[in-house]
């Protein structure tokens, strides 16, 4: 007899996936499967078959059947990913909401020793369990609202023992969770106040000694840089990320977020995977990205939290053909929120996307800017069985109605890992 399956989920009402492994530009963005009366069967944490339940029944065949769920005409759709994130750090910063509603923007508050400051001390004074305790419940939190791979950056350490400490509890969540946790280095995330009056001594040491470390202790796949005026000049920037990439961490850039810096151009240079943020990016910025391949990760709930305006995404989607992915940000000064779900909704209402390229953007285009293209992302064969029974029919449903959880079911690895809003994947 043929191995059991662990999981066959039939009575699904539409199941909506996009295609493929690498990311979708422009119009391909769009062009998405959509199949009504479907089913997906699972083995060993991965889809053996997806599509019309009727051949997904004759594929399966009398195979035995570990768990069969009933989707009761539910929408399904690849997990989400979150390609954007500052999981792992101490204490919150409520307190800065305050001073912005007073007139001090982000740049000066981090200039005055706040913002990413405040987060550093905060996180280099926490003891790596209490640090593994917030980001775990956080995790819990993304999954029962459907996200099922996960980036993770540093940063807030701004010294070697705090940023280590930082990636090493992303490591131990990605073994222990059931959210696959990438993790990205960004000891290049602020100039710690130590170095204030010397930047170019803290570049070298993020260049030479942190980046060789980090590769050592395989403790990250990328390396990030927050590549912005008055923090990381686009020049320093590129120090760091050749220094990552002699030492395979592939680049990732915080570029453009709050002024023109050079950042889309430098990401395209240094072949990174992303550029993240671009609000401000120039026509020139936006056009090497094309040219290079690299997925412009957008991040409209820092735009919002921030009053700024959004990133053009309509101009990067139809002018320049750009894959465009979507993310929290999820961090304590610029966006606290978990939910991907009201960043879809903020995409479709403050960007102009469309639900199927808003769809495209949290699950192909995220896996590919977090390199898991082959893994995830999409509903095929072969591809981890990540995927989320919605309350809803369409996917349009899904950004028009914001500000709760539509996740009914999450599936992680053909495992339910959270069921109605809770957390059901402890192991
Ligand atoms: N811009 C830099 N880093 C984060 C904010 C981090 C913080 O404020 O703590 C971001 O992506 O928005
Ligand atoms: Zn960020």
């Amino acid at each position: 007899m043929e191995e059991a399956l662990d999981l066959l989920v039939t009575g699904i009402g539409r199941l909506v996936t996009a295609k493929g492994t690498s990311p979708k530009g422009g119009k391909g963005m769009g062009m998405l499967k959509s199949i009504p009366k479907a089913a997906i069967a699972a083995r060993a944490g991965r889809v053996v078959a997806a599509g019309p339940e009727e051949e997904v029944l004759a594929a399966v065949g009398d195979r035995p059947v570990g768990r069969w769920l009933d989707a009761a005409g539910r929408l399904v759709t690849p997990g989400l990913i979150d390609a954007h994130t500052h999981l792992v750090h101490a204490g919150s910063r409520e307190h800065e909401l305050t001073l912005k509603l007073h007139g001090m923007s982000y740049l000066e508050i981090l200039a005055a020793g706040g913002g990413i400051q405040r987060t550093v001390s905060d996180t280099r004074r926490a003891s790596q369990a209490d640090l593994y305790e917030k980001a775990r419940r956080t995790l819990d939190v993304m999954m029962t609202m459907g996200t099922t791979t996960v980036e993770a950056k540093s940063g807030y350490g701004l010294e070697w023992e705090t940023e280590r400490k930082q990636l090493r509890v992303a490591r131990e969540l990605n073994r222990r969770h059931p959210m696959d946790v990438v993790s990205t280095f960004l000891g290049a995330h602020a100039v710690p106040g130590e170095y204030r009056d010397r930047p170019d001594d803290y570049v070298a040491q993020v260049a030479e000694e942190m980046v060789p470390a980090v590769a050592r202790e395989k403790l990250a796949e990328f390396c990030d840089v927050f590549c912005e005026q008055g923090v990381f000049s686009a020049e320093r920037s590129r120090v760091i990320l050749e220094a990552g990439r002699r030492w395979g961490l592939r680049p990732k850039v915080h570029a453009d977020e709050l002024a023109a810096t050079g950042g889309a151009e430098l990401a395209a240079e240094v072949g990174a995977v992303s550029a993240d943020h671009l609000l401000h990016a120039t026509e020139e910025g936006l056009r090497a990205l094309a040219q290079g391949d690299v997925v412009a990760v957008l991040l409209p709930g820092t735009a919002f939290f921030l009053g700024e305006t959004p990133a053009p995404a309509r101009k990067m989607i139809d002018e320049f053909a750009l894959p465009v992915a979507l993310a929290t940000d999820y961090n304590p000064g610029s966006s606290p929120t978990e939910s991907l779900q009201l960043i879809m909704a903020m995409a479709a209402a403050m960007m102009r996307m469309t639900p199927e390229e808003i769809l495209t953007a949290v699950t192909l285009n995220a896996a590919c800017a977090v390199g898991k293209g082959e893994e995830t992302g999409t509903l095929e064969p072969g591809k981890w069985a990540d995927f989320v029974l919605w309350e809803a029919e369409n996917p349009e449903y899904l950004v028009y109605r914001f500000g709760m959880n539509h996740a009914h079911a999450v599936v992680k690895k053909g495992h339910l890992v959270a069921v109605e809003g809770r957390f059901v994947g402890r192991v």
